[in-house]
């Protein structure tokens, strides 16, 4: 019995919207940076906030922070309005800025006491949890370094290790690893899936969809102030009517032959450039790739590499928007 009222405790506790956004409006003069915005996380997620630059993230996490007054809408975090003075509930929050914000004249080690120390007031308590974040991050060789000395990747790892060492239950994460070497890149995405398994809840911002598609469990796409789709990233792949795309390089047709790969089944576009580059678009179906290739050895055609690709959620982006997540 105790063992069963303890599960439900727990999925209980899963179920919990940690953030509840409802109509968020935010305007900067005459441009409408966030536009109905609306977003629920539960506790327990890595959310990715995914979209092309300037379509609102750092906008929505910062009204989120009560940084920005905003001009209509509601934000609840752990079930309370969140206000400038809403300490208690600041405190339960971790930040790592999408600039790197630390203090120059301040030491790897002082910069983490120091931001530690705005929530921790226990100088025994402080120092352990320096010491986890700087073993966290991989800074131990370098606690006496002024930040002018770092790399750029050990930078971000200091900029992380600031916003996470007093071990906050949601930790909010823009764009961490922008002009970041793939090293420090693997290093901090690994990192966030370890804090995720700590018991942390994780929201993400990124233009880089490889890496949101790596370590989120849902994701929001964001275009314009507003949310295009939210979900897995498999149900976001499954919105979409790209199921495969087939990609054949040195290939030369004709026109006939070309409207007749457009009438194959589960063909719905192709495109045929003066590089002679076939792209195929299927709706998901099997053996797409064996009734081209078959095609193609009827006519006697000739060609070079074949590609043959799942959905990306540029695909959704592209079929949702009509342009690229990278224009
Ligand atoms: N302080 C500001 N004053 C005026 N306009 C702003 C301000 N901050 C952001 N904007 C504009 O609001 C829109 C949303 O910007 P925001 O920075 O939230 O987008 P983002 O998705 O975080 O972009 P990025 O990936 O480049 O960080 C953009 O058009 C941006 O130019």
């Amino acid at each position: 019995m105790a063992v069963i009222q303890q599960c439900s405790f727990i999925c209980r506790k899963r179920e919990v919207n940690m953030i509840h956004i409802e109509n968020l409006v935010k305007r900067y003069g005459n441009l409408v940076a966030l536009d109905h915005f609306n977003l629920d996380i539960r506790e327990g997620e890595i959310f990715g906030l995914l979209g092309p630059n300037g379509s609102g993230k750092t906008t929505a996490i910062n009204c989120l922070l009560a940084l920005l007054k905003y001009d209509k809408g509601t934000i609840t975090v752990f079930g309370e309005e969140m206000h400038p003075d809403s300490y208690d509930l600041k405190r339960q929050i971790g930040v790592v800025p999408q600039n790197v914000a630390v203090f120059e004249q301040m030491t790897v080690l002082e910069n983490i006491d120091y931001f530690c120390g705005l929530y921790v007031k226990n100088r025994e308590e402080r120092k352990r949890l320096t010491e986890e974040a700087i073993a966290f991050t991989g800074l131990e060789d370098y606690r006496k370094m002024f930040p002018r000395k770092l790399s750029g990747g050990l930078l971000r790892r200091l900029n992380i290790a600031c916003g996470i060492a007093h071990q906050p239950r949601l930790i909010i994460m823009d764009e961490p690893t922008v002009a970041v070497d793939p090293q420090s890149r693997n290093r901090i995405l690994e990192g966030i899936q370890e804090l995720n398994r700590k018991g942390a809840t994780v929201i993400y911002t990124s233009h880089y969809m490889e890496e949101v598609e790596q370590i989120c469990s849902r994701i929001m796409i964001m275009d314009h102030g507003r949310s295009i789709a939210t979900g897995t990233a498999e149900e976001l792949k499954r919105m979409i009517k790209t199921g495969e795309t087939i990609i054949i390089e040195g290939i030369a047709l004709t026109e006939a032959q070309l409207e007749e790969i457009r009438g194959l089944p589960h063909v719905f576009e192709t495109y045929y450039d003066e590089k002679n580059m076939l792209t195929v678009k299927c709706t998901s179906a099997r053996h797409n790739l064996v009734r081209l290739l078959n095609y193609l050895q009827e006519q006697e055609v000739a060609f070079g590499r074949v590609l043959s690709e799942l959905p990306t959620l540029n695909d959704v982006f592209l079929e949702i928007t009509g342009k690229e997540l990278r224009d």
